[in-house]
């Protein structure tokens, strides 16, 4: 997998995700989901300057020119909830995209510290010989990142996979680069050391779909 890690550069990212990380001002929902979307507009633009593109001819009013455009293959999936305002950003550059859903949630049958990855919901064009770009904001353990790989399976074999998040812990980049293929893209906005005994990213920032979009009760 080849990890493009955006907080090895200082930037404006910096600003966004102290405001995603910051106790108080996380509690702002609006704005914590603004965050995630201009999130997924950088990570989207950086991700752009590797795609394929193709010399197109345009007509001005006073002449024409040639303009290199992308190639229009690309699959955005997202993964709910959280996944939906990096969905957003991603889609406000990424115009023509073809779009897929899935949903996919911790379920604890016994104690805090053991879940499996539930997915119920999954709406998806083909994906044979696509450019498929899967987003959540958060890789914890990579098992909703995963999971979802595996339930996308029947829907062809992209051509390439970028990866999109915005926070990720190593033990869950590490279990993800195991199970993707090795030319797999991984677009990250930064990376935490490590998790606690719930699986959540440590220092991270709590939990983003909550964070999001308030609250949900535990199943
Ligand atoms: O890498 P993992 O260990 O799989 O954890 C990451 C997942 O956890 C969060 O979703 P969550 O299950 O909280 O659902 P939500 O978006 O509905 O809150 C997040 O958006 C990822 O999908
Ligand atoms: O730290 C974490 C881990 C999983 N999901 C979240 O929202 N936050
Ligand atoms: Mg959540």
């Amino acid at each position: 997998m080849i990890i493009h890690n955006l907080s090895q550069q200082n930037s404006v990212l910096n600003t966004f995700i102290s405001e995603m990380r910051h106790v108080k001002i996380q509690k702002d929902s609006m704005r914590f989901r603004r965050n995630i979307e201009r999130i997924g507009e950088v990570l989207g633009y950086e991700m752009s300057k590797i795609l394929t593109y193709k010399s197109s001819k345009i007509d001005t009013p006073l002449g024409s020119c040639q303009i290199n455009l992308m190639e229009n293959d690309i699959v955005l999936c997202s993964i709910l909830r959280a996944g939906i305002p990096l969905h957003n950003g991603l889609l406000n550059y990424f115009d023509t995209a073809e779009n897929a859903f899935i949903s996919a949630y911790r379920h604890h049958k016994h104690h805090i510290e053991t879940f499996e990855i539930i997915v119920e919901y999954l709406a998806c064009p083909k994906l044979e010989n696509k450019t498929l770009i899967l987003a959540d904001p958060m890789l914890a353990t990579g098992q909703s990142m995963v999971a979802t790989f595996e339930a996308l399976k029947p829907f062809g074999t992209p051509k390439n996979i970028h990866l999109v998040s915005v926070i990720g812990a190593e033990p869950g980049i590490n279990y993800v680069n195991e199970h993707f293929p090795k030319n797999t893209h991984l677009w990250i906005a930064t990376i935490d050391k490590t998790l606690n005994n719930e699986s959540y990213i440590i220092p991270g920032l709590g939990d983003a779909g909550d964070l999001a979009f308030g609250k949900k009760l535990q199943k």
